[in-house]
Order: C-alpha cells, then structure tokens, then sequence
C-alpha cells in the first residue's frame, strides 16, 4: 500500500463481498431493483428467556453518515482495484431506503425481524455488515446487563468494565447498553459525558500502594473529595483495611461524607457480614458496602443466597465481554426482491434445518397483550397487507403446530417504527432514560416465568397462518424448481 488513509468514515465498514455484489448487481443493472432484507437472530443468548433490544441510535448515526468518502473511494481505487466506473457509481450512493426497528429497550426473541430495510439492493447490501456489527454487539450487552440487573435487583449495579472491555467502542457502547438495561452508573468519564449517563466510582489499590499504608492514603483521599469509599483489602481486610476506614470515618467526622468501604477480593460473602457488623458497632449502620471482582449474576445470586451484607455491585469483565457468550448470532436475510415487471416477488432460504428456513415477505410484529392481565401472551408475525384478527387470534408454534392457543380480549402492538422513510430520518429518538423507562414496562409486562435466569420458559413467537401459508407456498415452489431440474 503506497500510503495509510486518515479520514475515518464509516461507511467502508463492510465486508468486502457486499461491495464485489454490490459490483456485479450495478454492472448488470439491478442494483437499483427494491429489496426487503430483515435482521434477527435465532437463538437466545446466555440461556435468556429474552433479549433487550439496542443499538438502534448507533445505527441511525450510521446511515446518516452512510456516504462514501473521497479518501474511501481513492482507496477502493487505488489499492482494492475497482475500475473508474464503478467507482463513480459508488461516490453517488448514499441511502435513500426506509428502515423500520423495534424501540430501543424493547424485548425480544427469537426469529423475529428487529429491524427491517426496504431500499434498492445495492444499498441495502451495503449497510448490511455495520447493522450487524453494532446490533449483535449492543443487543448482547443490553441482555446480559439486564440479566444482571434481575439478579442485582432494587440494589445498586455499577458498571465498571471499560479497562477489559474489547477496545474503546465497545467500551462505550457496551456501557450505553448497560445503562439502558438498568445499570444505574458507570465508572467511564466518555460515555457519561456523550449519554448523560451517571458517573461514579471509589479508588484503586494504587493508591494505598503509593502511600504505603491505607491510614494515610483515606486520610489524604477525603482531604481532596467529600464522598468516600474506602477501598479495604489491600493488605488485610478485617485486621487493616475496615478498622482503617473506620478509624478515618471516625476522625473527620462531619467533614467527609463517608458514603462506606469496598471489597475487591477474598471470600466476598463472609467478608461483608464481617465488615457490616464492624461498620455497625463504630456507630456507621449507613455505610455501605461496595463488592467487585470476577462478577457476574451467578456469582452475585450465590453471593446473596450466603446472605452477604453487599449494598452495591461493581461489574466489569463478565459483563463488558459478554464473558459467557461471545456473539449473539443476528443474521440479515433478503425476504422479497422486485421483480422484472416491478412487483415485489418473496424469496425464501431453503436449509436443512427447519430453523433456518428464512420467512419469506414484507412483514409486521405484533406482541400480543391480554387485556386481563396486562401481561405479553406471545408474539404475532403478520404479513405486512394483512388485517389481524381484532376479537380472536390462534396463534401456533411456526415448527410444531400442534402448539397452539386461542386468545381472545388481546390488544396487538405492533413493534416496529418506521426510522427513515425514503432517506430521511422520520423517527425522534427517544433520550436514554425514555428508553430505560420502557424496558422496566416491558418487563413488568413480562410472565415470570419468562424472566428466570436459568431455564426460562419458551416465549410463543408465532406465524399468522396466512405468513405460515406463504412460507409454505415457498418451500413447494423452490422443491419444484429444485425437481424440475434434477430431470
Ligand atoms: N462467597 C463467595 N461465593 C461465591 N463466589 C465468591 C465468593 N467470594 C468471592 N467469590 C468469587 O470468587 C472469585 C474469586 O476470584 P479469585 O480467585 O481471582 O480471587 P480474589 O479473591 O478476587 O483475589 P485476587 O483479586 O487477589 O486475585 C471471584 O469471581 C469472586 O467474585
Ligand atoms: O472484576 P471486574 O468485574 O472486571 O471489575 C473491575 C475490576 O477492575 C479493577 O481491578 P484492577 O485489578 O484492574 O484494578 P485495581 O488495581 O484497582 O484493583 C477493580 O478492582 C475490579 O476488580
Ligand atoms: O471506581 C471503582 O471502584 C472502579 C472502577 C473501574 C474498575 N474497577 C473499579
């Protein structure tokens, strides 16, 4: 390569195939037919009865931005080889499509399209990798954040992983994601300047360190800051660290507001019953204790079945890194093309796994909410011309129809907004704590038994029998085309 190109635009935030397709549909003239392509995942993560839905600002900044640049294009040149052409057809692209998605905060599950495109092919091929990119990632933090929060519960959850974190965005994103699934702060400076997320935090061990003992380093920490959290187990937790913090509380008296300690190691169960009897007896029964390390919501679920005596949770690693899961799966699959006489025609993936069978068709996503009880009683998949049913809705499980279930009394909201219309941005985002509101309100609306940490139970996403019929239509015509040419 002759030289490095500075100008970070997103927009080469792709794989290299969707520019060679992207090639090949512009040199054969169909770049510009409609396409419908519609992002979901299969699988749960973590073993979840739900997901949390997020990423959707990220991708709104994205496809406003969505434009190649001169430096991109002298690159695709220059170094990548596209011809002149091409790449005068490409400095024209920006995205002129309409994008529909669930809210942010929203819950959701298997096989159901969070977010749906509609725009020429090309376009929509374009943006395909950078959707996924940032949907899996956010989507998957978002999930184990409020799995840790369901655990952590009316108690405090502190974000604190940006120094383990996979690099500086998913830091930040990873945080955003965090605190609209409940996290109530993080320790990262950026993200609570750019997401008004609140900031808190205690001190390092460092800081003992470089003052050699913990008497003088609390002492010297609550001349310069009014809020103190001492941290207790550089040396010897119960012997040194609680008595110190103590002894300092005691001291300054009135001049600090000794908010309490935090443990970072050791057994963190006996450790805080210790430390809150002591806390107690100095006459600090509103102190608080603070715990890290390794957490994650089975540590923190084992941790209060011991009975800990822990106000706060500091979460870092297992949960910036989605520890236990590394990917969330989400897929986008082209589900109608324009045809040769301008229609919109349905296409369909044909596998050998009944699962991966795409569903074919512009479609829409109702949750289905019983009128009696408020509560979700599945999720309703609808071809977009369709009318629902308004007194009566059967809803069948899309693989094993045998399941299946009458609702009557129901009212059907339908999940997705429309996002951009033809190229413009038609949707007012909601702020950050509008979309954490609403995710308290989706899981409120939640069965329990949906909610668990481990074996939750199948939450019903179903295919309305005329999108089950249309998907059947398809799987017998593709086997046909398929026999018609075996002969
Ligand atoms: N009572 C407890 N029950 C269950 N898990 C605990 C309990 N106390 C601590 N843990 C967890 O056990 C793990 C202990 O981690 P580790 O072996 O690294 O030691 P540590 O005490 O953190 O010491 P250090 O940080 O000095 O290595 C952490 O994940 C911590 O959250
Ligand atoms: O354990 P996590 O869930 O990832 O939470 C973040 C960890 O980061 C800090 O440790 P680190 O050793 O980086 O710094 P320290 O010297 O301040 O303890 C902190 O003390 C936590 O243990
Ligand atoms: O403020 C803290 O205690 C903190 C912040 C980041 C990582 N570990 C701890």
């Amino acid at each position: 390569m002759k030289h490095f190109y500075h100008d970070d635009s997103l927009t080469l935030h792709t794989d290299l195939y969707q520019i060679n397709m992207v090639e090949t549909y512009w040199r054969d003239g169909i770049h510009n037919k409609r396409a419908v392509f519609e992002l979901f995942f299969r699988k749960l993560p973590f073993g979840n009865g739900y997901a949390v839905f997020a990423g959707l600002e990220k991708v709104i900044q994205f496809i406003q931005g969505f434009r190649f640049s001169e430096e991109d294009l002298e690159y695709l040149q220059n170094e990548v080889g596209y011809k002149e052409d091409f790449i005068h057809y490409l400095k024209g692209i920006c995205f002129t499509g309409t994008i529909c998605a669930m809210k942010e905060g929203e819950l959701v599950f298997g096989n159901e399209p969070i977010l749906r495109v509609e725009a020429p092919l090309a376009e929509a091929q374009l943006i395909e990798t950078a959707l996924l990119n940032i949907v899996n990632y956010q989507t998957l933090i978002a999930t184990k954040a409020s799995r840790i929060k369901q655990i952590v519960g009316d108690e405090v959850a502190m974000e604190f992983g940006t120094r383990r974190a996979q690099e500086m965005d998913a830091a930040i994103w990873g945080t955003r994601a965090a605190y609209l699934a409940g996290f109530d702060s993080t320790s990262n400076v950026r993200a609570g300047k750019l997401f008004g997320i609140p900031v808190s935090g205690t001190h390092a061990h460092s800081m003992v360190q470089a003052y050699k003992d913990e008497y003088t380093a609390f002492n010297k920490y609550a001349e310069t800051h009014k809020d103190c959290v001492f941290l207790v187990d550089t040396y010897d937790t119960l012997r040194l660290g609680v008595p110190n913090a103590i002894k300092v509380a005691k001291e300054l008296g009135d001049k600090i507001n000794f908010i309490g300690i935090r443990l970072d190691s050791g057994d963190l169960a006996y450790l805080s019953k210790e430390a809150r009897k002591m806390l107690d007896e100095a006459g600090f029964p509103n102190a608080k204790i603070v715990a890290s390390s390794d957490l994650d919501e089975y540590t923190i679920m084992s941790l209060k079945s011991q009975g800990a005596k822990i106000d706060s949770w500091g979460v870092g690693t297992k949960l910036i890194t989605a520890y236990d899961q590394a990917a969330l799966g989400a897929v986008y699959k082209i589900v109608s093309i324009e045809n040769d006489n301008g229609k919109m025609e349905d296409t369909i993936k044909i596998s050998s796994n009944p699962e991966k069978v795409t569903t074919p068709g512009l479609k829409r996503v109702y949750r289905i909410i019983n009128n009696t009880n408020h509560h979700a009683e599945g999720d309703y998949i609808a071809l977009a011309d369709e009318k629902l049913p308004e007194k009566r809705v059967r809803m069948f499980h899309p693989t094993h129809t045998y399941m299946n279930k009458v609702v009557t009394n129901f009212t059907a909201k339908e999940l997705h907004d429309e996002i951009f219309s033809k190229g413009e941005l038609v949707y007012e985002m909601p702020c950050l704590e509008e979309s954490r509101d609403y995710l308290k309100q989706n899981l409120d609306a939640l069965w329990d038994e949906y909610k668990r940490i481990t074996n939750p139970e199948d939450y019903p996403v179903d295919l309305s029998q005329k999108c089950w019929d249309n998907k059947m239509r398809n799987i017998e015509e593709v086997k046909e085309k398929v026999e018609a040419m075996k002969k």
